[in-house]
């Protein structure tokens, strides 16, 4: 049994903790609050994807498009990631070339060689808020365009999921995953019970988390979806690595491209999938966006 070795930077107020294993960002709090939040059973051992944080879901999502596909969200997330020079406000960087994966449980469904470059972020703080993000970037080195799906699984720390309020999903079209049923959001986004929802949004004009005086943005670039997910009460018994209660204490807004809509890499291409994620204390109605 091995026990990975955390990646810890502290400046500014900030907190942030990383592992190579999945090129994972686990915690970021800002002036010891959480931000991005880490379940406190999360298995880091290297044996299982890390609850919490922000999993990299990469190159299939879930179970992958035609539901056959395992493990969960692509074999990214469970290896270990090399870490790369960093550029300008980088404060990691990690690589991972599909040929390292040769062997590892998934690998046969690989569709074509890619080549991975991921990087985490910190913006300089302003009286806005303070901004983390995340970046990761697919090259194709081959002649074929390549499919893919990818998700930036971000677990936003909340007071409480059950009163939270998601604003920038009115209007969109999405799949209720729970029902197997497919609606159009009307306002804002409350959750009352299991929620995993996949949004066909680029999210542009970005998502606000109102919360308990804090108002967390999510700022989607690259993406063709957006994934709210929740597993509440029932769901959450059956996961060991979530604590009792502790669903309360997250939800999940990821910026995705799955499915038919899923990222599509050119020959001797490359493309993005990134997200801002940004927090703020709110008064009296007042936002904050990206800088
Ligand atoms: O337990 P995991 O494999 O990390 O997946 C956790 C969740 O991730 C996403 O939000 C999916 O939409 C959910 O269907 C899934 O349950």
């Amino acid at each position: 049994m091995t026990t990975l070795t955390p990646l810890v930077h502290e400046r500014d107020g900030h907190r942030l903790v990383a592992y190579d294993h999945g090129a994972h960002l686990a915690e970021w709090r800002v002036d010891g609050h959480p931000v991005v939040w880490l379940s406190p059973h999360a298995v880091l051992d290297g044996s299982a994807a890390i609850r919490g944080g922000v999993p990299l879901c990469f190159p299939w999502f879930g179970a992958g498009p035609e539901g056959d596909r395992s493990p969960s969200h692509g074999l990214v997330r469970t290896v270990s990631w090399h870490q790369d020079e960093t550029d300008g406000e980088e404060v990691w960087a990690w690589t991972l070339s599909s040929e390292e994966l040769d062997g590892e449980t998934g690998a046969e469904h690989l569709e074509g060689p890619f080549d991975l470059r991921y990087a985490v972020s910190l913006l300089p703080r302003s009286a806005a808020g303070a901004f983390l993000r995340l970046e990761l970037t697919v090259t194709n080195p081959s002649p074929v365009p390549l499919h893919v799906e990818a998700a930036l699984h971000s677990y936003l720390a909340v007071a409480d999921v059950r009163t939270v309020r998601v604003e920038g999903l009115d209007g969109a079209a999405y799949l209720d995953k729970v029902s197997g049923t497919r609606h159009v959001q009307d306002g804002d986004v409350t959750l009352h019970a299991e929620t995993d929802r996949v949004y066909d949004t680029d999210a542009a004009a970005g998502l606000v988390v109102l919360d308990d005086g804090r108002a967390l943005t999510v700022q989607p670039e690259g993406a063709t979806q957006v994934v709210v997910w929740n597993p509440w009460e029932t769901k959450a018994a059956r996961m060991t690595d979530l604590p009792e209660d502790a669903w309360h204490r997250f939800v999940c807004v990821e910026a995705a491209a799955t499915g038919c809509r899923g990222l599509v890499v050119q020959p001797l291409g490359s493309t993005r999938l990134a997200c801002t994620i940004g927090v703020s204390t709110v008064s009296d109605g007042e936002r904050l966006s990206a800088p």
